[in-house]
């Protein structure tokens, strides 16, 4: 129990306590804080620790596990035990006073592909005739490497990108504002400890080098990345801009969400079994588009676990750098209700979605605002929040 009053339901309770980089709240420089309910506690003024005083969580982070639960540890006494209240409160300090920050450098990031449904509904629309699925993706996690330097904290907006809408009709191709820019609802996973070069990390040895769980919106102008994506992937339809949510929430936090993976019909190469490694999570997510919810993803319905990933990752011994980033993919599940992007919420734009202001959407339209939330069980019954990413669809320049 915390003495920190708490609002109802609120999924920033004792058990969770993500950690962000702060500005503000009458205090001077970036800060790493720790949320508790609506509430930010000042690490760098509880620890005095210069390592809580950098704009990014990277220099605390590649310290390892060890430092990380011991962090946990001391914030967890000092919010629980009642003798520390005249110290800490002063410290904590107003969500609403605070601006929070992009919490990682980013030092990489990659963008995986691990729906099945996802996968199926983009290949029957991107790619008409043949199998949906191509023949290596049961047996290994697909990837791209994303633009880095573009990875921006939630609530940044984001700029209609221009470019290559398709082929050309007659000469050059169209060119000008994306007409098809859409979301993709996506779980983030934040590297703390570095690897060496050579180096394979094991999926049992996931939580060694992964610190926690974010949100992460891989916003996607679905008429640039058809044209440009054959033969090399997605580019200049996905590199405009990507968001990720402040709070990265710990793996300690997480462990009653953990799960079994899921059934697979495909044998795996040693490197990539997890029956062991229970790296499932149990997150339920909501996307709301201007407030409107229009699907709940489930990650229990990803076919490849993080896990998986990052042994993908480094198998072929790249090493890993402390405050990068990578994400699931799009979370889709096998029913409409579950589908994380409007490119399979419309069918590719052509069966429009009727929001409740009578409007209606095939693709984003400037002055949208895409919010993407997500829970999890913590223990006891009680509730792990992620808190939100979210952006607003500005104009094309
Ligand atoms: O199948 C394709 O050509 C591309 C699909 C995507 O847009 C997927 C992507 O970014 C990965 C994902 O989010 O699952
Ligand atoms: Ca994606
Ligand atoms: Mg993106």
């Amino acid at each position: 129990m915390t003495w920190v009053e708490l609002p109802d339901d609120t999924g920033f309770g004792i058990d969770n306590l993500p950690l962000g980089v702060f500005l503000g709240g009458g205090r001077v420089g970036f800060r790493h804080g720790v949320r508790i309910g609506d509430l930010v506690l000042d690490l760098f003024a509880m620890t005095d620790d210069l390592i809580h005083h950098r704009s990014t969580l990277d220099h605390f982070l590649v310290a390892g596990p060890g430092l990380w639960q011991d962090r946990r540890e001391q914030v967890t006494e000092w919010l629980t035990d009642e003798r520390n209240r005249v110290r800490v409160e002063p410290h904590l300090l107003p969500l609403d006073d605070v601006r929070m920050c992009r919490p990682i450098g980013v030092a990489d990031y990659v963008d995986f592909y691990s729906s099945k449904a996802h996968a199926e509904n983009v290949g029957r629309l991107f790619r008409l005739d043949g199998d949906p699925l191509p023949p290596n993706w049961r047996h290994l996690p697909i990837g791209y490497h994303g633009r880095a330097g573009t990875v921006e904290v939630s609530g940044t907006p984001v700029v209609r990108p221009c470019g290559q809408l398709g082929p050309p009709s007659d000469g050059l191709p169209p060119f000008g504002p994306t007409r098809r820019l859409d979301f993709e609802a996506e779980v983030g996973f934040v590297v703390g400890a570095p690897s060496e070069p050579g180096e394979r990390v094991a999926v049992t040895d996931f939580a060694e080098h992964v610190f926690g769980v974010c949100l992460v919106d891989d916003w996607s102008a679905r008429d640039l990345q058809a044209w440009e994506y054959v033969p090399l992937g997605p580019f200049l339809g996905k590199s405009f801009q990507t968001s990720m949510s402040p709070w990265i929430v710990p793996l300690a936090a997480l462990e009653a969400a953990r799960l079994p993976a899921p059934p697979r019909d495909t044998e795996l190469l040693p490197y990539l079994r997890d029956d062991d490694a229970r790296w499932g999570l149990d997150l339920t997510l909501e996307v709301r588009l201007n407030g409107e919810v229009v699907s709940r993803p489930l990650f229990r319905d990803m076919y490849w676990t993080p896990a998986q990933q990052l042994a993908h990752l480094t198998v072929n011994g790249a090493a890993l750098s402390p405050g990068e980033l990578f994400a699931s993919g799009t979370v889709s599940g096998a029913t409409p209700d579950r589908w994380g992007s409007l490119l399979e919420l419309t069918a590719d734009g052509t069966r429009p979605l009727t929001l409740a202001d009578g409007t209606t959407r095939t693709f984003l339209e400037d002055g949208d605002v895409v919010t993407v939330t997500a829970s999890a069980p913590g223990p006891g019954g009680s509730r792990i929040g992620f808190g939100d990413v979210t952006g607003t669809v500005l104009p094309a320049r």
